[in-house]
């Protein structure tokens, strides 16, 4: 097995070392999947797994993982820890109904992103000086979708079917990512040299259709990353959520507890992130990362059909919980969600406007740049305050599933590796920015995610 070194390119004089996005949390994810069965074959084959084999395999791998989870989501067993069965026949992999639901949704939320309702905001300056303007309608877009699904259920259409396609439309949600990225790839090379993104633009082209090229790619005012990152997968999600409770309604007359709470929970996730869309604009995805096949199928594939694994899960083996463990649950996914949304609040706050009442008495550190650094507050407990409250929600919305399987426990256990790496990429950015004030941060504020321990 030919092992290519640490990741590393040169371009323009520029040396840049070192994992610079989710792939490389998608190695470690592999790696944690498979430590079990045989560590010395991981641990060779994540070294091998760097610039260009890992950009090569990971978007065949990460598909097969889909599939692959959603196959033994509904098998009796539910094990990840088997070997993988083979697929399903080709007659279980396709359905034309699939492609048909999957053109309905897409046409439906491009055209909720486009109708004149809400407010625009500016996103951050782009390196040419100026900014990009965005329709900040998530919510509406959202609340549309509950009214017509709502009358979809009304007129008797049977949603618990969602459950049955699954595996199809996980396949053509996968080959929509694909033509998607191939359409961003090839489009990049007549974009301008300012609108292309910093990390994806090697010259190797398995890396950069990977990674993506081009930072906003635009159809005139319809932006694509915008709109795939917050629309058809999110609120794809749960819907699929919904369509999960619906089959158990199907099979067992009503919802059980647990299945109401995972739908409860992710659906306020969701309505949180819609709610608060314009923040979405100072992320690192939106702000940093080009559009290529890892957000594609991210946004498209990963979260409709990954973060539903705890719904469908529920529908092949149902649980019960007790008044006392689902008052537990919603206490602890109380709290991580509190956590998550103050401090998210806390700092778009402060980098909005520091002289605001909320934030104006908070201690900072001076940067050279003439943006300050929060040290007290939530930023000042953990240097990540916000991903701690979303791996304690991650945890809540396993619980319901009882501690019998690990399937469950997948969203939970890929979202601390991607958190992890997540803060490990920020920070090496900040301290870039930065310098030594944000070395001073760090030792003020010495944890990274959960106090006293990391
Ligand atoms: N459910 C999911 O699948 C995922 C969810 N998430 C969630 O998305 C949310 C956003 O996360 P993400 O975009 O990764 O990063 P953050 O929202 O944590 O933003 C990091 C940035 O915040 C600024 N910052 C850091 N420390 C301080 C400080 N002390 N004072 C002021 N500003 C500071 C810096 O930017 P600057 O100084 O330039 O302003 C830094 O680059 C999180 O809640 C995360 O959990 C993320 C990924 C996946
Ligand atoms: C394995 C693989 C292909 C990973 C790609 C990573 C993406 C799935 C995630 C990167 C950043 C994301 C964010 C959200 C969803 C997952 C992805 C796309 C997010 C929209 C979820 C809701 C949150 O409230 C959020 C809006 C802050 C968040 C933004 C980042």
């Amino acid at each position: 097995m030919a092992v290519i070194g640490p990741w590393c390119c040169r371009r323009r004089g520029q040396e840049r070392r070192g994992p610079r996005s989710e792939s490389a949390a998608c190695f470690i994810m592999v790696r944690s999947l498979f430590t079990p069965i045989d560590e010395k074959l991981c641990v060779s084959l994540s070294l091998s797994l760097s610039l260009p084999a890992g950009a090569t395999l990971i978007p065949v791998f990460l598909p097969l993982t889909v599939l692959y989870l959603l196959s033994v989501c509904r098998s009796p067993g539910a094990s990840v820890l088997q070997w993988p069965p083979p697929l399903p026949p080709t007659a279980h992999l396709l359905d034309p109904v699939a492609p048909v639901i999957i053109a309905v949704w897409v046409a439906l939320q491009g055209f909720l992103y486009l109708l004149p309702v809400g407010k625009v905001s500016e996103g951050l300056v782009l390196r040419d000086g100026t900014k990009l303007r965005y329709p900040i309608n998530g919510f509406s877009a959202l609340c549309w979708s509950g009214v017509l699904l709502g009358l979809c259920l009304w007129l008797g259409m049977p949603l618990g079917y969602l459950f049955d396609l699954i595996i199809p439309l996980a396949v053509c949600a996968i080959a929509t990512s694909y033509l998607l990225a191939l359409y961003l790839y090839i489009r990049s090379f007549w974009a301008p040299n300012h609108a292309l993104a910093l990390g994806g633009n090697t010259g190797n082209p398995l890396y950069d259709f990977f990674m993506g090229r081009e930072l906003n790619p635009r159809i005139g005012r319809f932006d694509l990353k915008y709109f795939c990152e917050l629309r058809p997968g999110l609120i794809g999600w749960v819907v699929l959520n919904l369509g999960m409770l619906m089959k158990e309604v199907e099979l067992r007359d009503s919802p059980s507890l647990a299945m109401l709470l995972v739908n409860g929970f992710q659906l306020l996730y969701v309505s949180d992130a819609l709610w608060n869309e314009e923040a979405v604009l100072t992320t690192m995805d939106i702000v940093h990362d080009g559009f290529g096949f890892m957000l594609a199928f991210g946004d498209l594939a990963w979260v409709p059909f990954t973060y539903s694994l705890q719904a469908m899960f529920l529908v092949v083996h149902p649980q019960t919980l007790s008044p006392l463990a689902a008052t537990g649950i919603v206490l602890l996914n109380g709290i991580g969600y509190y956590i998550f949304r103050k401090s998210n609040s806390q700092k778009n706050q402060f980098r909005r406007n520091p002289t605001h009442p909320s934030v104006a008495n908070l201690e900072t550190i001076a940067t050279a740049t003439g943006k300050r650094l929060l040290v007290s507050g939530w930023w000042g407990f953990v240097r990540h305050p916000n991903y701690l409250g979303d791996i304690l929600m991650a945890l809540a919305w396993s619980l319901p599933c009882g501690v019998s399987h690990l399937l469950p426990y997948f969203y939970l256990i890929y979202f601390t590796v991607l958190l992890v790496h997540r803060e490990d990429r920020d920070a090496r950015q900040c301290r870039a920015k930065y310098g030594l004030a944000w070395d001073t941060y760090c030792r003020r504020v010495p944890y990274r995610i959960i106090p006293y321990v990391y």
